[in-house]
């Protein structure tokens, strides 16, 4: 039964997909249109196929680990994808001759730009949350994934994402907010995926066996919980045809602009910081076999962190049309948000306290240790930003972009790598990885090359800054804006370079990765495996 189900609904998805293909009004919507009829026709095929067979047994007392194994995958590659598309876009600000004149418009600096942010935001650092959520879930509440196959769903739905947007933005395809680009076709079937995150990880917590909901828990749920409040409420937009990818946004004006930030800024908040920290909260005092250095630290901060957060938007918004006393009040929020950011930070490098030797012995600690300090830095820097009276310097500049990246590589980048050499001989059912010394390798790269790119941005966005600010005795303005770029060149370059260390060093953990699967020690006993066994 279910499988004529199947059969029906995949068909139909084939169908409608065709019928849209030929209508299509421009061409990502055509080419997405294509994509969905070939993958409908694809599973109508396999479903077809299948449709004798008895569905296989699965046995449901161990950990449903597989979908984490293909996130691990999944993680990797499009962190190596979304560092080059990084690299080369650095270069094209440096060298515009890379915006090739074969390859317009589809590769020039402003399509490439969002393809980009999307593929080390959403595929490399969502990739490795939902893969990681999966993983500490599972082994904190003592039982297997909550609802079957549908963690499968939400692995694939993502990534069939992902691919939606990518292609879209070479095509032209993009609504135009940032970090919110894809169009909303593809916005609604990210909220269908999301619901099904949000239902695969309150089902699993719901039938936990372990009393306590540890605390990495609550930061994955509060990510997943405010993200699609966020995804939502921000994407609100008509079609103007159903036939094509084009909608109008239903805010306007400032009010567009201010939940365009409420959006942005916490994506920040939420997507690159409350679910990394559920990262840091599970894999730190797994990798250091410490306990959390301060458990009632965990929940303050935490508590603080998403009450705070929310506040911060209209940091974004200085010197705008947006009223003072909404800046201000963002600019206050922001400020406060050190404390908690803070207490987060102290927590992950105390939590060390008693196995400092390991900094010293163990490559996988210390890139834990660098994403915590990286992490402590921009949320120091944020705050700073916040200020409107800083913000009248650093805004517009490649200071923000510096900002952006010491926390983007440093913690969200450094953080992950430590999460995937966890997770790693952990799932592969390994001894070890296969080479520490890549590993350091790795680290030093990575560290260089971020080291690179934040100085390289201080030195620009301060620089390019002050030389807008610049006049003569007569007031009038010194520097073109020109000027400016031409004054920039050096560090762009230097930049670049950065990026190339950081994609080397990734490079090196693809490596490392693969051969600690194919060729690392196996290791017998399997202790994690079963959900009979206690929460750890
Ligand atoms: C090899 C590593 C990377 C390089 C070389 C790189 C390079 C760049 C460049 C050149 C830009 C455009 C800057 C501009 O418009 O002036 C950019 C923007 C951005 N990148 Fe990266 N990137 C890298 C990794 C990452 C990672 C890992 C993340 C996030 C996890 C990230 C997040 C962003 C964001 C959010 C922006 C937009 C910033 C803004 O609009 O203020 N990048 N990146
Ligand atoms: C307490 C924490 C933080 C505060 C208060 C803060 C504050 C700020 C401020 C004031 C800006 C510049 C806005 C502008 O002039 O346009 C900014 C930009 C940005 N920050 Fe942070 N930041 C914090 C932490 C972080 C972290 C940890 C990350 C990344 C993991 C991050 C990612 C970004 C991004 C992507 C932008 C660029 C947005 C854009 O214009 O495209 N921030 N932040
Ligand atoms: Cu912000």
């Amino acid at each position: 039964m279910v499988g004529y189900l199947k059969l029906l609904a995949f068909g139909l998805i084939a169908l409608f997909a065709a019928i849209a293909a030929n209508y299509a009004q421009d061409v990502a919507y055509k080419v997405h249109a294509i994509i969905i009829m070939l993958l409908g026709g694809g599973l109508f095929l396999q479903a077809l196929r299948r449709i004798d067979e008895p569905p296989p047994v699965v046995d449901t007392t161990v950990y449903m680990d597989d979908v984490v194994r293909y996130g691990v995958i999944a993680t990797t590659f499009w962190g190596l994808v979304g560092f080059a598309a990084g690299t080369f876009i650095a270069m094209q600000l440096a060298f515009p001759q890379l915006n090739f004149e074969f390859a317009q418009p589809y590769m020039n600096f402003g399509r490439l730009r969002p393809l980009h942010t999307s593929a080390v935001i959403f595929a490399f650092g969502g990739n490795a949350l939902i893969a990681t959520a999966f993983y500490v879930v599972q082994r904190t509440s003592a039982v297997r994934l909550w609802g079957g196959n549908l963690a499968w769903f939400v692995f694939w739905g993502y990534n069939l994402f992902i691919v939606l947007a990518a292609t879209g933005y070479v095509l032209g395809g993009t609504q135009s907010k940032e970090y919110a680009e894809p169009e909303w076709y593809v916005d609604w079937w990210l909220t269908i995926v999301w619901l099904a995150f949000l239902a695969v990880f309150l089902g699993t917590i719901l039938k936990r066996r372990e009393p306590h909901i540890y605390v990495a828990n609550w930061f994955y749920l509060s990510f997943i919980v405010t993200v699609a409040m966020l995804h939502v409420v921000n994407n609100i937009s008509i079609p103007v045809s159903i036939f094509g990818s084009k909608s109008v946004q239903v805010f306007s004006g400032v009010q567009d602009a201010m939940v365009q930030w409420w959006y942005g800024h916490n994506a920040v908040g939420f997507f690159l910081t409350a679910g990394f920290l559920g990262m840091m909260y599970y894999f730190i005092p797994k990798q250091a076999e410490r306990p959390v250095f301060s458990y009632k630290l965990s929940i303050i901060h935490f508590w603080a962190l998403i009450f705070l957060y929310i506040w911060a938007g209209p940091h974004h918004l200085h010197y705008t049309a947006l009223p003072d006393w909404a800046a201000t009040l963002g600019m206050v929020m922001s400020v406060i948000l050190w404390m908690p950011s803070w207490g987060g930070m102290i927590n992950g490098l105390m939590t060390l306290s008693g196995a400092w030797d390991k900094l010293r012995t163990d490559p996988v600690i210390r890139m834990m240790v660098v994403a915590v300090g990286f992490y402590g830095m921009s949320t120091f820097e944020g705050p700073m930003m916040s200020i409107r009276s800083v913000n009248s310097l650093s805004h517009y500049t490649d200071w923000t972009i510096g900002h952006v990246h010491s926390g983007a590589l440093g913690w969200n980048g450094m953080i992950t790598f430590g999460a995937l050499y966890y997770l790693t001989p952990a799932l592969w059912q390994k001894k070890r990885l296969y080479s520490l010394s890549m590993v350091s390798w790795h680290f030093w790269l990575a560290t260089i090359g971020i080291v690179l790119y934040a100085a390289a941005m201080w030195v620009t966005g301060i620089m390019e800054g002050l030389m807008w600010r610049e006049v003569d005795a007569n007031g009038f303005l010194v520097n073109s804006f020109a000027d400016t770029v031409a004054a920039k060149f050096p560090m762009y370059v230097v930049r670049g370079l950065g990026g190339v260390l950081y994609v080397a060093g990734a490079v090196i953990m693809a490596v490392n990765l693969y051969l600690t699967a194919t060729r690392g020690e196996a290791r017998e006993d399997l202790p994690s495996a079963a959900t009979a066994q206690p929460a750890e």
